[in-house]
């Protein structure tokens, strides 16, 4: 009920933005910061993340990916589907730092609202989730890589990922922290997060943040032939498979959703925190010049 009424408000959002929906022979819809290539017939959609210069993970954003992911979701025909970049390089520089620096709090609210519903959405798809990452992906953008079944990173040293929030100042939430737990353990988890380390592909495959390592030309091809694989499997078995593995997890979020708010608002609000993003902001500006 809680996801429902939360949907709507972002659908609601959505047609305020008033982006017109571009409709390419029924095969591909856009609004202005996710491409959809869908290919009904195949029951596979290709989302593409393009909220340039660094797919941060902005109110925007946020709005227009879940409209297109329940567009997919209200679609019974559509049973997979790839995330990706379409600036390959970087896959999500994560949450939109401007969406917590220098803010109220009313603000602040609500896009923690759009970020909880974000992961929610996705950590319960019923759809198959297949994460075709093709460049860096930090914090927020590691987030997105967890909630999915199954992870491909091009095999570029230069790439990383992980949950860096710490290096940040900033601390990453309970449920970052059980999504990363339970996904590389407990000491693993321990370890990097405190530090804030962000892995290159081959240390990420070898602690189990990523599946599959496989050459950036590869990256889509192998995303595909994954697909292939899981949607061999009956949709029943393993939708209540996922579901049995995932609903305590995301159970938790949901039953203190608004006290989860309020600890953002209250953490983010303080002025060694915004010192701390100023700091962090100035250093990204920095390394450019
Ligand atoms: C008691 C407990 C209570 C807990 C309560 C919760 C607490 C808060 C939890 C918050 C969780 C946060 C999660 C996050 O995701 S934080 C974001 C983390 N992301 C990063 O650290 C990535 C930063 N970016 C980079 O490292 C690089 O930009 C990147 C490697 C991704 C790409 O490099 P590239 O050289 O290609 O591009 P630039 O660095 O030049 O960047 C281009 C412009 O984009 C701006 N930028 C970059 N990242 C972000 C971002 N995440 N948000 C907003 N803007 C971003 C960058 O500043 C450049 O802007 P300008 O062109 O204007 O200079």
């Amino acid at each position: 009920m809680a996801l429902a009424a939360a949907g709507r408000v972002l659908l609601q959002a959505g047609s305020r933005l008033g982006r017109r929906e571009v409709v390419d022979g029924a095969r591909r819809f856009a609004n202005k910061r996710v491409e959809v290539e869908a290919d009904e017939a195949a029951g596979i959609a290709v989302m593409k993340l393009k909220n340039p210069p660094v797919n941060s993970l902005s109110l925007e954003f946020l709005t227009e990916f879940l409209i297109s992911l329940e567009k997919l979701e209200n679609n019974k025909n559509f049973r997979g589907v790839i995330l990706t970049s379409e600036r390959p390089g970087v896959f999500s520089a994560g949450l939109d730092l401007m969406e917590m620096y220098g803010r109220n709090p009313a603000h602040y609210a609500e896009y923690w609202r759009a970020v909880q519903e974000l992961w929610l959405r996705l950590y319960l798809s019923n759809m198959i989730l297949v994460c075709a990452i093709n460049g860096t992906s930090p914090a927020g953008g590691c987030l997105m890589a967890l909630t999915c079944d199954h992870r491909i990173m091009a095999d570029n040293p230069k790439y990383t990922i992980g949950l860096n929030e710490s290096q940040l100042g900033i601390v990453a939430p309970f449920w970052f922290k059980d999504n990363f737990v339970n996904t590389v353990g407990y000491r693993t988890a321990e370890h990097a997060l405190q530090l804030g380390l962000l892995f290159p592909p081959a240390e990420a495959l070898k602690l189990g943040i990523v599946d599959e390592v496989v050459p950036e030309d590869q990256v889509h091809s192998k995303a595909q032939s994954v697909m292939a694989q899981w949607m061999a499997i009956p949709d029943h078995s393993r939708q209540l498979t996922k579901n049995m593995m995932r609903k305590a997890m995301a159970d938790n979020l949901i039953k203190q959703r608004e006290a989860d708010i309020q600890n953002f608002v209250s953490f983010i609000s303080r002025d060694s925190i915004q010192k701390s993003l100023h700091t962090y902001l100035e250093k990204l500006k920095q390394k450019k010049g």
